[in-house]
């Protein structure tokens, strides 16, 4: 039996969607160098955490089908928190798993971000968000960008972030019924690499693109199928390397409109494109509740 006595607090885990794009170069370690425009949804998944200072365990009590424990990002995370600090607390960890995985949405990195800075908070550690980012980057490269928790023009390999403020559309959110692997498309010769560095960070996202996308469809034709509808009701592109789709509204009701003639089977949500991630408001408001000598 665990032995949990302290409350299990809540915090959300957004999605990313990356606006655009574009593929400027490769480092010597055969990272690409990206400009992606990152905005967070008002979407995702919810993580629940308790601590305890009577073992420094950390334990996930809600298991993802097909990612061992060992492998959860979410508890990679804690450990290196722990390790980078000498914590000598543990922790229960929960999550309801609502984004879809491997559909370029990054809801591992914004798990690894969420509890991050979740566990900074209730064990304590006062890191700052340079800090964490730092840690966070040698778990995934979108990690950062949840961290800092604003919608950012990102460069280098996602860690190099400048605020911006796209306007805050209505997204259909679409998956087709394939899963892709981001290291599949980074390794693929066929992937162009040469986009031209922008002049501005003032930049107008239709006239951008998402690089990984032609090959995305050459190589999927569920992707190349899905896309071709849904351009006919609304701007569509990809996000991140695949293979979920974002198509932009004005309003809601337009995004449900679309949604509910989809073709049968295509997984989907409706959410709005947010400049500030959720989880940023939540943590302040838990930071307040949380006893001093917890
Ligand atoms: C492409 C993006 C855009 O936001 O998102 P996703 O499609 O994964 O959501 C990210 O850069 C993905 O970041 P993340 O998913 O954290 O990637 P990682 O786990 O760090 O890398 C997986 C593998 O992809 C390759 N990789 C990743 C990022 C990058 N800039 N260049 C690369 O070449 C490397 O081979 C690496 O081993
Ligand atoms: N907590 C987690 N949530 C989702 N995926 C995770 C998690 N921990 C590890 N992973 C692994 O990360 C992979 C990428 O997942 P995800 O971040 O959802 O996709 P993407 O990088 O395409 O946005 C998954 O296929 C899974 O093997």
């Amino acid at each position: 039996m665990n032995n949990i006595s302290q409350p299990f607090y809540t915090f959300p885990s957004p999605a990313k969607l990356n606006l655009f794009l574009h593929i400027v170069g490769r480092r010597e370690d055969g990272y690409h160098e990206l400009e992606t425009l990152f905005q967070f949804l008002d979407y995702g998944d919810l993580i629940e955490i308790s601590t305890t200072t009577s073992s420094n365990e950390i334990n996930l009590l809600t298991p993802i089908a097909g990612v061992s424990n060992h492998d959860n990002l979410m508890v990679k995370a804690a450990i290196l928190l722990q390790n980078y600090t000498n914590c000598s607390a543990g922790a229960y960890l929960k999550i309801k798993k609502i984004l879809p995985m491997g559909g370029g949405l990054g809801g591992g990195s914004s798990n690894a971000a969420t509890v991050l800075l979740a566990l900074n908070v209730l064990w304590k550690l006062n890191l700052s968000i340079q800090t964490l980012s730092k840690l966070g980057l040698s778990l995934g490269a979108d990690v950062p960008i949840f961290i800092n928790g604003y919608a950012a023009l990102a460069r280098g390999v996602g860690e190099q972030l400048s605020a911006v403020y796209p306007k805050e559309y209505w997204y259909l959110v679409t998956k087709p019924d394939v899963h892709i692997s981001t290291a599949t498309i980074f390794n693929d010769k066929n992937l162009p690499r040469n986009s031209p560095r922008l002049t501005s960070n003032d930049v107008e996202i239709e006239s951008c693109r998402n690089d990984c996308e032609t090959l995305v469809i050459n190589r999927y034709p569920e992707v190349a199928k899905l896309l071709t509808w849904l351009v006919e009701y609304a701007p569509s592109r990809m996000t991140g390397t695949g293979a979920c789709i974002f198509s932009r509204f004005t309003t809601r009701k337009e995004a449900l409109l679309i949604q509910s003639k989809l073709p049968q089977g295509i997984e989907s949500f409706v959410a709005q494109g947010i400049n500030q991630s959720n989880l940023h408001s939540t943590l302040a408001e838990i930071a307040l509740t949380i006893p001093p000598n917890n």
